[in-house]
């Protein structure tokens, strides 16, 4: 290893072959546009695909991203095999090289996890652009180092370092591809996520693999293999570190982690040391597939094929398209529930077993490919079903939350390049094929350790018991004869229902007629951390079992609202009741009334829909089964609602969970008007303008007194104000960009023309504001400037003349200060 000779050239010139330099730079820069192109493609469509729910659009958004850094890195591995070998070291030196990048991927995770942790919503969906920058910036650079010819060992060694280092930073779009992804959907993402990485990194050498060929080198036993082991070392030391050290939520999810975190204290110690223990399994897990995947890559560029790096190109190439495609057969295999996972991965760690074995006293290409071919596709399978089954299990209030994950695979994979592939080179050549198959039977076998330690902790071995509850008894944290509730609540009888069995288990059925609008009955709720757990009721001389994540609908980061007697409302898409006039008593409860949103019969079920106050439904609630003719088929939730279906229910939606979904949509604006009967929302192409009159006026007569609110017509793209009739369904109204200048004012001043080259902070109104020198039919004045801080300032629209019922109607802003 001649790392002391950094500066000095090296001996080599132009290595990947007399003029194929100018090719190389050519296919960089190609390769780096099209990369450029794709990722700006799904960055900027992510949320906006029609007829694909955002949650699917965030998935393909984190596959295309690992497909195309993948592309990249792999690219770049034979050509770093080809430049390290002219620096003259052999195979441990360039073994170094190859692992260096998890030096610099360590580093990338480490500044996601901080960024994920510091920046607020809208500044990590803006900050997810600088890896798409830095990997344009990757091409730039590995372009230059191959037109410069004799690039260093320094340089080569700063590429590698930067190549990993640009894969930590797009961590952070796997963060939040992940946070955007149901439960139930994580395993699938998680293996789409690593088929499009495997297919890149098939892509990537299949296409350096056109630009030369070079003579086997031998190895030579360096220094570079304790360099490794201390780079991995270190990478598991800080990973824990940070892991532990750094809590799990972003910024604006502070205080309703505070109330999570109270509630977390009162939970049952076990449970903590039980997710610390599943935490340290997942990473033996990740850290087993991590190695065999870095040995098994080291079989295909040692055997046979030699340093030759156009067959290495092919044979990583084909490998890893086997790979994408054992990925989009595993991923049908689990849409159409063929297999449980649990089998799914006995069988590919068996079949990988079978591909170590293959290497037993066989000699030759096609034994090492067909081994390769048995092993490689499996494993990065078996990976991507451990990451996503993690993910199901992950708890945002504890040090096992989905980034804290991600960075744990991320750096069991660090730590797994920088040692394993300089290792699995020196025993095959120390120990030939027969000591290289015993090393991966070793890893196989501590994957399916690791595997099923992961699945008897989270009780995925029994369908019967809820994972928890087996976790607890495992650890000693829970009797046998029953579970510790986290909650007991005593309720007391309602007249006008009865719990009783129903098409979807236990319902809420109706005992007397109900009438269209009238109060049901009011009731409590509670707030809890989406942690798991039972929680006991207590209704008349009935006790009900209740199940955190079944019956306490998801409001917002860390939030969980347990309800009382409503646990057992069913979902329907066509509902018959919803919740309305909320009041906090105090940090974690409040209560709300019960309406019905139509007539009732005595004996018919009282059903609501889930997504208007649920981000993540329960995995079982889809299919749904509430039979009505409208049926939506698939009830996920409304976090994963696409922007227009967004738009067209916010109105609808619980205070909590709108809250939550408007942070996450930073261009949209919510305004509650208020019940108002004197005006109406009147369908533009009756009468020009959204808001008219509901009855007539006289002049001087006050239409209207409402909220308004400060608009950056920069940033906001659509307004949604709602007018809520006195009986629901509630009315909404959405003005987009184009409505906005005409329904608002200059904050300082008074009319401005409604002029469209006013950007910039606005008072928003909703009413038309006449254009300057045009007559207007009423006026608007300021109020008051709203009761406490944060409080909407409070309008008044006035006729200035004669107005007629259901007619709309023009103002002007005169004044905007209050008098
Ligand atoms: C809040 S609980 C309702 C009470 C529940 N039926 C029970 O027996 O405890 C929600 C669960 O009820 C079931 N469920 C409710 N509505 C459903 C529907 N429309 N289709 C299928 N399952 C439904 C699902 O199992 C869901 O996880």
């Amino acid at each position: 290893m001649k790392l002391h000779a950094r500066t000095e050239h090296l001996d080599h010139r132009d290595p990947i072959g007399v003029g194929k330099t100018a090719m190389a730079v050519t296919m960089v820069m190609m390769i780096g546009v099209v990369v450029l192109a794709v990722e700006f493609l799904i960055l900027t469509r992510v949320v906006t695909i029609r007829g694909v729910s955002s949650s699917w659009a965030f998935q393909l958004l984190g596959a295309g991203v690992s497909f195309v850094a993948a592309v990249q890195y792999s690219f770049i591995i034979p050509m770093s095999y080809d430049l390290s070998r002219h620096a003259g070291g052999g195979a441990a030196t360039s073994g170094f090289f190859i692992g260096s990048n998890g030096l610099g991927l360590f580093a990338g995770i480490c500044a996601s996890r901080l960024a994920w942790r510091m920046m607020s919503p809208s500044q990590i969906h803006t900050a997810i652009v600088l890896p798409v920058v830095a990997n344009a910036g990757l091409g730039v650079a590995l372009a230059s180092l191959l037109a410069s010819g004799a690039p260093t060992q320094l340089q080569l060694l700063g590429l590698r370092v930067a190549m990993g280092l640009f894969e930590g930073v797009g961590q952070l779009i796997h963060f939040l591809v992940r946070k955007m992804t149901p439960g139930h959907e994580q395993v699938r993402a998680a293996v789409m996520e690593y088929s499009a990485y495997a297919l890149g990194m098939g892509i990537g050498p299949l296409l350096s693999s056109m630009l030369g060929a070079g003579p086997k080198a031998p190895f030579q036993p360096s220094a570079a293999a304790p360099v490794s082991a201390a780079v991995a070392l270190l990478c598991v030391c800080l990973a824990a570190v940070l892991v532990l050290t750094v809590p799990s939520s972003p910024k604006e999810g502070r205080e309703e982690l505070a109330l999570a975190e109270d509630a977390q204290d009162a939970l049952n110690p076990s449970n903590r040391a039980a997710i610390v223990f599943l935490c340290l399994m997942t990473v033996l897990l990740c850290l087993g597939v991590a190695a065999s995947v870095e040995v098994t890559t080291a079989l295909l560029l040692e055997v046979d094929g030699g340093w030759q790096y156009n067959t290495i190109g092919t044979g990583i190439g084909a490998v890893l398209a086997a790979t994408a495609v054992a990925g989009a057969g595993l991923m049908a295999v689990q849409e159409r529930e063929l297999v449980d996972e649990a089998v799914a991965t006995w069988i590919m760690l068996i079949v990988a077993a079978v591909g170590a074995l293959l290497l037993f006293g066989s000699h030759g290409m096609p034994a090492a490919l067909a081994a390769d071919f048995l092993m490689y596709p499996t494993l990065v399978c078996v990976a991507s079903v451990g990451e996503g089954t993690a993910m199901q299990a992950s708890s945002s209030t504890s040090v096992f939350s989905q980034p804290n994950i991600i960075v744990m695979c991320a750096f069991a994979d660090a730590a797994a390049r920088a040692f394993f592939t300089p290792l699995g080179r020196y025993v095959f050549d120390e120990g030939g094929r027969a000591g290289y198959a015993c090393m991966l039977l070793m890893i196989v076998a501590v994957i399916a350790v690791a595997d099923v330690l992961v699945r008897l902790l989270r009780g995925m071995a029994s369908p019967n018991m809820d994972g928890y509850d087996k976790l607890q008894l495992k650890l000693g944290g829970r009797q046998e004869n029953g579970p510790d509730f986290i909650k007991v609540l005593d309720v007391p009888l309602i007249e006008k229902v009865e719990i009783r069995d129903s098409e979807c288990g236990r319902g809420l059925f109706a005992t007397r007629p109900i009438r269209q609008g009238e109060l049901i009955y009011r009731a409590k709720f509670h707030f809890l951390p989406d942690l798991p757990g039972k929680v006991l009721l207590r209704y008349g001389s009935q006790e009900h079992e209740l199940s955190v994540f079944e019956h306490a609908p998801l409001h917002g980061a860390n939030l969980r609202e347990l309800d009382e007697v409503d646990s057992f409302t069913n979902h329907s898409c066509e509902p018959n009741i919803f919740y309305e006039s909320t009041r906090f008593l105090n940090e974690s409860s409040g209560e709300y009334g019960v309406y019905a949103l139509k007539d009732i019969s005595p004996g018919s079920e009282l059903t609501a829909d889930y997504e208007l106050f649920d981000l993540e439904t329960p995995k079982d609630l889809t299919p749904c089964r509430c039979g009505s003719p409208t049926c939506r088929g698939a009830v996920h939730g409304s976090q994963f609602w696409p922007l227009e279906v967004l738009l067209e229910r916010l109105a609808e939606l619980e205070p909590i969970p709108r809250a939550h979904l408007l942070q996450q949509h930073p261009s949209v604006q919510f305004l509650d008007f208020g019940r108002s009967s004197k005006v109406v929302a009147a369908a533009p192409d009756t009468c020009g303008w959204a808001i008219a009159a509901a009855c007539d006026f006289e002049p001087g007569a006050v239409i209207f007194e409402g909220p308004s609110c400060i608009v950056d017509c920069q940033k906001i793209c659509h307004v949604v104000v709602n007018l809520p009739l006195q009986l629901a369904p509630q009315c909404w109204l959405l003005f987009a960009k184009e409505d906005l200048l005409r329904a608002s004012a200059p904050v300082s001043g008074g009319m401005d023309n409604g002029d469209c080259g006013h950007r910039g902070e606005r008072r928003f109104f909703g009413f038309e504001l006449a254009a300057n020198g045009h007559q207007a039919d009423a006026e608007i004045r300021m109020i008051s400037p709203g009761e406490g801080p944060g409080a909407p300032e409070i309008f008044q629209v006035c006729s200035k003349a004669r107005i007629r019922a259901g007619q709309a109607f023009t103002c002007t802003a005169p004044c905007l200060r209050y008098p």
